[in-house]
């Protein structure tokens, strides 16, 4: 006689890795805390999960997915509580938003969530912003461990690949599995299995594990796979094709099920066959787009932040090249960057720090220290807020964006100030860098270091880094134009368009061509740091508070120049006033850039010594009682000089 399994019973499979041999970025970074956007809770970047739902219902869009999609939103927060603490087995994919590849994927994850809606339920399947590549994972219940693996992220396969692949990759773990992992292991013995619960059904299926998960949520039957290998089994029960399936009742008696198609039907009427409950979480997650022509301090920071505590913190220690790209990178920033002085003070004490380091390896967890130590170090924002960064959908922009206007930017700084520098590819080394040890979308980091390979040491000065970036980001608009991967509301253009900058685009021979000159001179405006709108920055109340906050009071100025604060300083105050009546989306951009930039000169060094306000106006006056007083003394000495001469030269009388 057959026994049969509970379904709770099957359900508690036994083969996960341990949870530390997770890839250690996904680790890391479900464990950071959650960024938040503008005062929301919830980011298009933050680390969320998306977990499969039976009968979801008006969940909100959350990166890739719509509220249509059949897939539930969870936060980093509610991860332990959802998932590691959960008696279910979960399978998570770890996605970021902005990620082509990901976002390529999507549609396959989303016709799968469709395909088993109601059916894997005990499998939670989920999203997650952090892991540039769609990653999925099975967290196992009550016990810490997992299976990791990269899903087939090709467009173009079918959901039955990906439930293969899925399945396949479960199967791969010979360890014992967790509680309440999907018994996805084909079967040897059925008699050891059967013996001791008995309910009503046992299925054996030769092949077609996914009925397997499809009957996950039911109660009372257990499905279990055999493969044709499994000679002395396939010979007990008759099997002369595959797949075949059998449903076995603990009677003892067994029969075959016809037709494959009808196998979940089928047994979901089965009598005693029951379905089981499932929760849910949802979390809502959008902001609407600003303005992408201008540059935003918030989008900057966010970068910054991103970089430092999201990106690097993938690696729980850092070596060998990392290292020296992670010196590199903080050492430009802290050069260039022209930030508030609160986050150049950060920039710089972690550039300090990272100067002193001479073992090898860095800790992630001793700089981490370094990075949140706000009494020693100043302050960088815990948030992402994206600005002119921010997409239309939650997944399109945001950090990527980000990062190209911080290196844009940190490569006309460096035109600005040459003699800070140390050779033209100063800024595009550490860029390029970043890139390949950190930036984690890494088919983009293979593509930037193909371009780099081919032609950065080819260049000669800082306005040909400045103009090499402009040109090879440019190649990179015109590859993903038109992708997936292209936010609709603001297409990849070859920037600036025209009108943004007319001067740029020439025509020669009735071909439209790029004007370098007039490029470099636009990317030098409008990455200029009197350019920077400080709308939307963080921590302004923080700042007029804190301890860096008396930095920023209305009278204060803000350095442009980080490593020599004597030089090209601006009034914050008025700047920011400026910039708040200039409002979102100013079109004379460079007209006013331009003024802008002669007013920061004119208050330069010198004139600042003089430690007076003076107005443009009080200027121009000086300058012109100046010359008429000047004039006038010169046409008085002119006069007397004259008439001394006159007197001198007149022919006396002769005596007598
Ligand atoms: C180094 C790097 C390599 C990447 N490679 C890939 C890849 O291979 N595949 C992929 O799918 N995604 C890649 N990305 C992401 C992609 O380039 C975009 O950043 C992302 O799609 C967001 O696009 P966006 O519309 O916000 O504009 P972005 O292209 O990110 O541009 C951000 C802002 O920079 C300004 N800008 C645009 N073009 C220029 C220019 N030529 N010079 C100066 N400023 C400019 C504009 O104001 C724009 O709003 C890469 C990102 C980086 C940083």
């Amino acid at each position: 006689m057959l026994g049969v399994l509970t379904a709770q019973h099957l359900a508690l499979p036994q083969a996960l890795p341990p949870l530390h041999s997770f890839p250690p970025p996904l680790l890391n970074l479900s464990l950071s805390p959650p960024p938040r956007m503008a005062g929301r809770r919830c980011h298009p970047h933050a680390l969320l999960l998306l977990l499969l739902a039976a009968t979801l219902a008006g969940a909100p869009p959350g990166g890739l997915y719509s509220p249509g999609d059949p897939l539930v939103l969870l936060q980093v927060d509610t991860l332990e509580s959802s998932v590691l603490n959960s008696s279910s087995a979960w399978l998570v994919e770890f996605y970021a938003s902005w990620c082509g590849h990901c976002v390529h994927f999507a549609p396959t994850w989303r016709a799968l969530a469709a395909d088993i809606q109601g059916d894997w339920d005990r499998v939670g399947m989920g999203h997650c912003y952090l892991g540039y590549r769609p990653w999925l994972f099975v967290h196992g219940a009550l016990v810490v461990s997992s299976v990791c693996f990269v899903p087939p992220t090709d467009p173009g396969d079918s959901i039955q690949n990906l439930r293969q692949s899925i399945i396949t990759n479960l199967e791969m773990h010979k360890e014992s599995w967790p509680p309440a992992c999907p018994p996805l292991e084909p079967a040897r013995l059925l008699e050891g299995d059967i013996i001791a619960e008995c309910v009503c059904v046992h299925v054996c299926v030769l092949r077609g594990p996914g009925v397997t998960l499809d009957m996950l949520q039911y109660e009372n039957i257990a499905v279990r796979r055999v493969l044709s290998s499994e000679e002395e089994l396939v010979k007990k029960y008759g099997v002369t094709a595959f797949p075949s399936s059998f449903l076995l009742i603990n009677n003892g008696t067994f029969s075959r099920i016809p037709a494959r198609s009808f196998y979940t039907h089928f047994l979901r009427r089965l009598p005693g066959v029951t379905r089981g409950r499932l929760s849910r979480l949802l979390t809502p997650c959008f902001s609407p787009p600003l303005s992408s022509s201008n540059v935003y301090m918030a989008d900057l920071e966010s970068a910054l932040h991103y970089a430092l505590r999201v990106e690097v913190a993938r690696f729980s220690v850092l070596t060998g090249e990392r290292v020296r790209a992670l010196k590199d990178f903080v050492a430009v920033l802290a050069k260039y960057f022209p930030g508030r002085p609160f986050v150049r003070n950060f920039l710089h004490s972690v550039d300090r720090w990272l100067r002193n380091v001479r073992e090898s390896r860095i800790p992630y967890s001793a700089l981490e220290l370094v990075l949140t130590n706000r009494k020693e170090v100043g302050l960088l924002s815990n948030n992402v807020t994206w600005v002119g960064c921010q997409g239309s959908e939650p997944h399109f922009r945001g950090y990527p964006c980000s990062l190209w206007t911080l290196f844009h930017l940190l490569t006309v700084q460096a035109t600005r100030h040459r003699r800070l520098g140390t050779g033209p590819l100063e800024v595009l080394g550490a860029m390029r860098g970043y890139i390949q040890s950190f930036f984690g979308c890494r088919e983009c980091a293979q593509h930037f270091e193909g371009m780099a390979a081919e032609s950065m040491d080819k260049v000669r000065s800082v306005d040909e880094a400045a103009l090499w970036l402009w040109s090879r980001h440019n190649r990179v608009n015109a590859r993903l134009a038109g992708t997936e991967t292209e936010d609709p509301q603001f297409p990849k253009l070859q920037w600036p368009p025209p009108e943004l900058c007319r001067p740029c685009h020439s025509v020669v021979k009735r071909r439209q061509v790029w004007d370098e000159a007039a490029v470099l001179q636009f990317l030098k405006a409008y990455f200029s740091p009197i350019n920077i709108f400080l709308n939307y920055t963080e921590q302004r109340r923080e700042l007029e508070s804190g301890p860096w906050g008396r930095r920023l009071s209305k009278r204060d100025t803000i350095p442009l120049l980080l490593a020599d604060d004597s030089h090209q300083a601006f009034d914050y105050a008025a700047v920011w006033e400026r910039l708040r009546r200039r409002g979102l989306g100013s079109k004379q951009l460079i007209g006013a850039l331009e003024e802008d930039e002669g007013d920061t000169l004119r208050r330069s060094h010198w004139f600042r010594m003089l430690g007076v306000g003076f107005s443009r106006l009080d200027v121009s006056l000086c300058i012109i009682l100046y010359f008429l007083s000047s004039m006038c003394l010169l046409g008085m000495y002119t006069f007397f000089r004259m008439r001394t001469r006159h007197r001198k030269g007149r022919p006396s009388f002769p005596t007598a």
